[in-house]
């Protein structure tokens, strides 16, 4: 039997650490995210760019060279390079803390020779998180899994591809079988996000209808990539980032009908700020 916890803000101030005087961007980790083929740039910018907000020292998107110049002239911050550029991939995955895989990332028997390439190259230290297409891809080809820190996004859908329960049968005891074969922690999205580590259950008891428009998910998978890179302790890290994304957006909420992705990414660097470790 696992008690479920309930995410409030002390999981922020636990996790966000006051910036120590002697450091530099190395210091906060160097994500590569992968996705955003020529239908979903958008995808790949978004999660780029909640990455580079969340405040991680060095990203890279790793995309179709169709988003470069998009991708450039919002976020100069950001490096690009060619996803089916085979040595870029190998160099730019290696030298990864964690990786983002998945927005945007589509299907095609491209999109698989991409996610093949990089699920080889990962390695145990590293942080990988698979999201939208990448899980899609996963259950539908039944591929192995790295042996790495692994990170599961889905949405209910997506949820129900991957594991194989039906969104109705989505209880906490079916998802947990699964999430131990799958031996990486699940986000399970939905209006109450939970959270299954190897050994705990949170529910995101904040988040608001106002976030259901596209690409919010895209911008979560960013802010765990940048999160995870940053932040030491891999669990907690997982769980600030949910819960920072949700409430940043009930903050917008309280004066918008709804609430853009690039609205909550922007609100991060006051946000962190605000709740960045007690001293
Ligand atoms: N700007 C861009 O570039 C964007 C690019 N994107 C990229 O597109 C790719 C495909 O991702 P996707 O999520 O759009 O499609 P898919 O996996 O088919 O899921 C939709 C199906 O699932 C169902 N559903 C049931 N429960 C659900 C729930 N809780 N939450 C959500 N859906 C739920 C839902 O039911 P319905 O709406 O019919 O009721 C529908 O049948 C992926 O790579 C992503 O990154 C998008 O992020 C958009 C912005
Ligand atoms: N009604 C809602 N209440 C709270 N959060 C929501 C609601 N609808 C969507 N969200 C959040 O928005 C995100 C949607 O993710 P996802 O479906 O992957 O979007 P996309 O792939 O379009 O970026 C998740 O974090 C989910 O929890
Ligand atoms: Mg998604």
């Amino acid at each position: 039997m696992f008690l479920m916890q309930i995410l409030t803000d002390t999981i922020l101030n636990q996790t966000i650490r006051v910036r120590p005087a002697e450091s530099h961007k190395g210091t906060y980790g160097r994500v590569c995210l992968v996705g955003g083929n020529d239908h979903y740039g958008g995808a790949i910018i978004m999660a780029t760019e909640a990455s580079v907000y969340s405040g991680a020292g060095l990203n890279t998107a790793l995309t179709d060279p169709i988003n470069f110049t998009s991708l450039h002239a919002r976020l100069p911050e950001a490096m690009v390079a060619d996803f089916s550029n085979q040595a870029d991939l190998t160099s730019l995955v290696t030298a990864a803390n964690t990786i983002v895989i998945g927005p945007g990332l589509g299907t095609t028997d491209q999109s698989r020779q991409v996610l093949d390439a990089v699920f080889k190259l990962v390695t145990p230290a590293q942080t990988l998180i698979i999201d939208g297409s990448a899980i899609d891809l996963v259950a539908q080809n039944q591929l192995t899994l790295p042996v790495a820190h692994l990170v599961f996004t889905p949405h209910q859908m997506e949820w129900q591809r991957l594991s194989g329960i039906k969104i109705a049968d989505q209880t906490d005891d079916a998802n947990r079988v699964i999430r131990d074969q799958l031996n990486g922690t699940v986000v399970l999205k939905a209006h109450r996000t939970k959270i299954y580590t190897a050994s705990e259950i949170y529910l995101n008891s904040v988040g608001t209808p106002a976030q259901a428009t596209g690409g919010m998910g895209d911008t979560l998978a960013g802010m765990v990539g940048g999160f995870t890179a940053q932040f030491a302790d891999q669990d907690q890290a997982v769980l600030a980032a949910v819960y920072a994304h949700s409430r940043i957006a009930d903050e917008l909420a309280e004066q918008q009908y709804v609430v853009l992705p690039t609205q909550i990414m922007h609100e991060l660097p006051r946000f962190m700020k605000r709740h960045q470790a007690l001293e």
